[in-house]
């Protein structure tokens, strides 16, 4: 302590009053305790930072909240067992971290008289630290993002991943790309076949056309004549020929979309089709040479619908000669990110309005399990640009079915447990769990004990029994 030729208190008690003072508006938690441990005196800043009760404070000592995990680490008891100065950096139950610095008093003999504790809170340095990181780590996901949009040009054909699954995927895309035999696009609803196929056909290097149609959504008797075309009179109402969707392929690529669809008598034809490269228009004597890359897709279990005698076995293994799946957005999170950008960046073009996502809402979609993967990403992001307000898109603006998935968690995990314990052993289980997430999820002991309806004793008592640290 410095001291000026100004400094006289006129006695203890004003001494006493002015320590007393700075104390208590100390912004570091104080707290002073005896050789034994028992805390003598505290400040508030201390009780604030650790999130140790009073009650614990004033009742037990500070081996004891050590041994009964009331703290995970304690300088003083250290200092207590070295009469040495110890630092430890804490990280305590209500989430806040701080360094916790111990320093002995001794009396002439050096026998240990009381233990000085100070506790620097530095929670809010190492989130500035780690929003920092976040940030960095998020803008070059962005400048990647963006690189990839700049370099590849237009909007509608990416293929946006980061994942070195995704990357395999596509390297494969475009080695199949540049021979003519059939590809079979496999995956969930939304992972992107659709997207698969167009990059096929971009990097094929075939001047025609990219012509879809989905299988499932043609009524069968007009999808014969939508694909191979008709002559003049071939049915009441074919009052002029015309091409089919094979003819206007040529040269290009037909992307058949849920193919499992597609009706079993047209199997048959299309299997002809796939074999000599011909096709004979409804009505036609004569079938004419077609030059074009077949692409079928489904979401369906294609081998099941096989083994179920609804889709032909032959059409299968043509069909199946190069095949690709795609896995779901669950399987490859990296990807998520890296598709939150793009969607915001393109929306952000199109509204000409600058947007940002908040660490704890970014961080909830990768966490998220995307039953509807990219479409149903695509969606949300959207959505939540267009609901945001102030140009930053946050947690509490997601989706309910996202911002529960912490939530939803606890009760999936037991339902998944597939080993039967006794009741005893569950019912703990659950008690652990369930009082670790109310911990993590409340700043102080008190209020865990509040929002779980036990008083702070019994609370105390139950995590030593289900060895909470
Ligand atoms: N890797 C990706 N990069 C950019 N956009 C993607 C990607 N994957 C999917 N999308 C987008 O997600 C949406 C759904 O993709 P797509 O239609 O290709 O899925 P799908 O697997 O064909 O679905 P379905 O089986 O229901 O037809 C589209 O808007 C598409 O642009």
């Amino acid at each position: 302590m410095y001291q000026t030729k100004y400094f006289q208190a006129s006695d203890n008690h004003e001494l006493a009053k002015l320590l007393t003072t700075i104390f208590s508006t100390s912004h570091d938690g104080l707290a002073i305790c005896d050789r034994n441990g028992y805390v003598l005196l505290y400040n508030e800043a201390y009780l604030n930072i650790t999130g140790v009760p009073a009650d614990i404070l004033n009742n037990f000592s500070f081996m004891e909240q050590k041994e009964m995990h009331l703290v995970p680490d304690s300088s003083a008891v250290r200092t207590i067992l070295t009469k040495q100065t110890h630092s430890v950096v804490i990280d305590y139950a209500n989430g806040r971290q701080a360094i916790n610095t111990a320093t002995p008093l001794l009396d002439a003999n050096q026998e240990l008289l009381f233990v000085v504790g100070n506790v620097r809170d530095v929670t809010e340095l190492n989130q500035l630290q780690k929003e920092l990181e976040e940030t960095r780590q998020i803008s070059s996901a962005y400048q990647r993002a963006l690189e990839h949009i700049q370099t590849d040009g237009d909007f509608d054909e990416q293929i946006i991943y980061r994942s070195g699954l995704m990357h395999r995927i596509a390297s494969l895309a475009k080695r199949f790309a540049t021979n003519d035999s059939p590809i079979l696009l496999l995956g969930e609803s939304g992972v992107g076949k659709d997207v698969m196929a167009n990059y096929i056909h971009a990097q094929s290097g075939r001047t025609g056309e990219f012509i879809k149609i989905n299988c499932g959504a043609i009524p069968e008797h007009l999808l014969e004549s939508e694909l191979f075309g008709y002559e003049k009179g071939a049915f009441t109402g074919a009052s002029q020929s015309k091409e089919g969707l094979f003819e206007l392929a040529d040269r290009g690529t037909i992307f058949l979309d849920e193919i499992g669809d597609l009706p079993f008598p047209l199997q048959v034809k299309l299997l002809n089709v796939l074999q000599d490269g011909r096709i004979r228009r409804l009505g036609g004597k004569t079938s004419r040479q077609v030059n074009m890359r077949i692409i079928a897709a489904t979401n369906s279990d294609l081998e099941a619908m096989v083994e179920q005698k609804r889709f032909r076995q032959d059409l299968f293994y043509r069909l199946n000669v190069l095949s690709l799946t795609i896995p779901p957005l669950r399987e490859r999170r990296e990807d998520i990110p890296a598709l939150i950008f793009y969607y915001l960046k393109k929306l952000e073009w199109k509204y000409q309005q600058e947007m940002r996502i908040e660490t704890d809402a970014l961080e909830a979609l990768m966490d998220y399990d995307w039953p509807g993967n990219t479409r149903e990403l695509k969606n949300v992001v959207e959505r939540s640009f267009h609901m945001c307000e102030n140009g930053r898109i946050t947690f509490d603006q997601l989706p309910a079915s996202i911002r529960n998935t912490q939530q939803t968690a606890l009760p999936l995990q037991l339902a998944k447990m597939d080993e039967l314990l006794p009741l005893k052993e569950a019912v703990e289980r659950f008690e652990r769990a369930y009082i670790q997430r109310v911990l993590k999820e409340t700043d102080t002991m008190q209020q865990c004990a509040d929002k779980l309806q036990v008083n702070i004793s019994t609370l105390v008592r139950k995590k030593r029994s289900l060895g909470i640290k």
